[in-house]
């Protein structure tokens, strides 16, 4: 059956069941109103309204009516209303004449906000109570609804307002959120948080459960004309929308309990998230981004190294926060600096080509035969020295060089070929001066001088950094002073264990104080069992530093939340053999059923990367290079480098082209140098293969 025909045949199919579902509803409603004829008191429009949401247990929904406000004797909460549509808490008001002006809710003349921050109040009491299960924050909606009126839904910060008219299609359009396990977890939280008003009211407190219905409302006044504005059409057409939705990641709208808690925490300080790949630390920090944008004013920023990385979020961002998608600007660091420079008239050329060609003719006339000859290391060690540990940090000073402990570099240096590398790292700075050229370090060190010389005329109210662990003392000294040391200011997130540069810094020394504020996440989400244990075999060997002063074991304690999976290792005799076995794996998972949109071929180095898609191109495998992937979904394999897919996952990932005897040797380098070259490329095996979901191919040659 043709893929067209199975879309129309389910379209068909959910259109009947939301015929069927409207009509039970209206069934329903007829009951709900009949009892709210019987009773007295009350207003007319709250009774109205929770007679359309009580009716609304045909959908799976269960409302709570009438409940007591947690911490206060006598303040009453309308309605909560839990369903597969998420969690709303419900205000119903019976005003002549409301209206939004300026971003503010006015009763015709008067500012009526107060009403909008108290439901905003009762929503955020829910997500207390319900993140103790999990539910996420922004899960909880405040909802104001507007008594016998039509008014289409408007987003007035977190509050949704909305007619009544309205009410009931709109819950509907919102799509499955929540199973119905959650629900019934999220309902039992709320009965206990949100106990009955049963002082105040005159009537038997009415709780609906599911599936039968039991109307709360007390007595009525029936208004003819207000209950034709229900329509069952209009409900049954909401319900097909709602089902055609697509469906939100489970993450999105369900949390663990401590993730949940980490989204919601508010800390006096610079805070930390870490644990190892595929623990959530992404998913909190979207999570946290959009509940700072739902609590605060100001806009947030959230920013990594990766260039792939910030475009993807983005995309997943609006999916889970569409109403502050305007105030959550997701950016590469490096992209950042340019539009800040470019703002303020700071002149910046960069070119990293040029640059690391003055590098090397700087070498030559003042490294090669200095000092450092006797260092046992090949050339590169020390432009990677020139580029992590002095530009990374912006030395200015060689005292500080001389007593700098070089994190993460294990080859020591005494003073006199410190001195050497001062004078490479001076001279290297000189040439690019007077060739008017930058290089990658230098666009951060501007940024940070033009920051400090003058802050932002609108500071951001949060910065959210991911990918922490691979940017530089400088990168990260210029995050923290956009995001400061006040409360919630600052949020850094990463994992030691994942670097991929050369060297490294503390906090400590960056300035950064986190002491009490840091988090450790321990389980891993993302990776089959299988897939997981072959990664943590690449590293577990090697001890690894996170921001500090500590050495942390390479093994972690870890568990597991997806059993299963499959790698597959293949040792080419030479790289014909291996092209030719990639090209078949490929094949072979996609006519097992597999999507080429859900895979990625990820390599070492660009060159690979090039090397591997014209493999796949001969073979007429339809590719997407990664540096055009923006998270939008495609039918087509993503190939890059493992760097530009840091953070990213896949359902499938193939690295080919590993060597079968390990790295190669590189002459003149000793045993340290050697070791600590080879746990960077260990460290970059194990981002490659934690990137794998389900399925892990491993290509070997040689
Ligand atoms: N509570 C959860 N329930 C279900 N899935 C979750 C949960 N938390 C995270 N995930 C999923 O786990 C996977 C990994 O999450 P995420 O990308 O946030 O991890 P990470 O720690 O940032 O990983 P890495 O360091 O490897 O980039 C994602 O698919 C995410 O949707």
């Amino acid at each position: 059956m043709s893929a067209e025909l199975v879309a129309g045949r389910s379209q068909s199919e959910a259109a009947h069941r939301a015929r069927v579902r409207a009509a039970e509803y209206a069934r329903l409603l007829a009951g709900e109103r009949e009892q709210v004829r019987r009773h007295e008191a009350g207003s007319a429009g709250e009774r109205r309204v929770g007679a359309l949401l009580a009716a609304m247990s045909a959908f799976g929904w269960t409302l709570l009516a009438d409940r007591r406000w947690p911490g206060t004797k006598h303040a009453n909460v309308d309605l909560l209303h839990v369903g597969p549509g998420g969690v709303l808490a419900i205000d119903v008001k019976a005003w002549a004449e409301p209206h939004v002006e300026g971003g503010r809710l006015f009763r015709g003349q008067e500012d009526a906000s107060d009403d909008v921050d108290k439901v905003v109040r009762i929503a955020e009491l829910a997500a207390e109570s319900a993140g103790e299960v999990g539910l996420a924050p922004l899960e909880a909606v405040p909802v104001l609804v507007f008594a016998g009126r039509s008014l289409a839904p408007v987003q007035l910060g977190r509050a949704v307002l909305l007619g009544e008219q309205e009410l009931v299609p709109w819950i509907n359009r919102r799509g499955a959120r929540l199973t119905a396990e959650q629900v019934a977890a999220v309902r039992t939280v709320l009965e206990r948080d949100f106990p009955p008003y049963a002082d105040a009211s005159p009537v038997p407190v009415s709780v609906v459960t599911l599936p039968p219905v039991v109307p709360l409302l007390r007595p009525a006044v029936q208004d003819a004309e207000v209950e034709a504005l229900f329509s069952v059409a209009d409900v049954e057409r909401s319900l097909l929308e709602g089902a055609l939705v697509a469906p939100i990641e489970d993450w999105m709208t369900f949390l663990h309990p401590a993730q949940a808690k980490l989204v919601r925490q508010t800390r006096n300080g610079p805070a930390r998230v870490r644990g190892p790949a595929g623990t959530g630390k992404t998913v909190i920090g979207l999570h946290r981004a959009a509940y700072l944008a739902s609590t605060r004013p100001g806009r947030i920023l959230c920013v990594s190294f990766v260039r792939t990385l910030p475009a993807v979020l983005a995309a997943t961002f609006a999916r889970l926060a569409p109403q502050h998608v305007d105030r959550v600007e997701f950016t590469g660091l490096h992209a950042w600096a340019r539009r800040f420079l470019d703002a303020r008239g700071v002149r910046h050329h960069v070119d990293l080509g040029a640059a690391e060609t003055w590098f090397w003719r700087m070498w030559a006339r003042v490294g090669r035969g200095s000092a450092l000859a006797e260092v046992p290391v090949p050339p590169r060690y020390w432009w990677e020295e020139v580029q992590h540990v002095l530009k990374g940090r912006g030395l200015t000073e060689f005292e500080e060089y001389a007593a700098l402990e070089r994190v993460g570099r294990s080859t020591p240096l005494n003073r006199a070929q410190r001195e050497a590398v001062w004078q490479l790292y001076t001279a290297y700075d000189v040439a690019l001066r007077e060739a008017g050229v930058h290089d990658a370090a230098d666009l951060l060190l501007l940024a940070l001088a033009e920051l400090r010389r003058e802050p932002l005329a609108e500071p951001y109210a949060a910065v959210v950094v991911d990918e922490v662990q691979d940017l530089s003392r400088a990168g990260v000294q210029l995050l923290h002073a956009l995001g400061g040391d006040g409360p919630d200011g600052l949020l850094l997130i990463g994992d030691g264990q994942q670097a991929v540069y050369p060297g490294g810094f503390t906090l400590a020394e960056a300035g950064i104080d986190i002491r009490g504020r840091s988090t450790v996440l321990e389980t891993n989400y993302r990776n089959a069992s299988r897939v997981l244990e072959a990664a943590l075999d690449v590293v577990s060997a090697d001890a690894f530093r996170d921001l500090d002063d500590a050495l942390e074991a390479g093994a972690r304690r870890m568990a597991v939340a997806r059993a299963g999976g499959s790698t597959t290792r293949v040792d080419a005799r030479d790289a014909a053999h291996l092209d030719a076995a990639l090209v078949q794996a490929v094949r072979d998972l996609t006519a097992g059923g597999a999507s080429l949109g859900d895979c990625a071929l990820l390599t070492t180095t660009t060159k690979d990367a090039g090397r591997y898609a014209g493999t796949l191109r001969r073979a007429g495998i339809p590719l997407l290079p990664l540096e055009d992937y923006a998270g939008v979904p495609c039918g087509r394999i993503k190939v890059g480098t493992i760097k530009r897919a840091k953070g990213l996952e896949f359902k499938h990932v193939f690295l080919p082209g590993l060597r079968a005897g390990g790295e190669a040797a590189v002459a003149g380098e000793s045993e340290v140098a050697s070791r600590e070259r080879l746990e960077v490329a260990r460290r970059e095996l194990y981002v490659g293969m934690t990137r794998a979901r389900d399925g892990l191919w491993l290509g070997y040659v040689g």
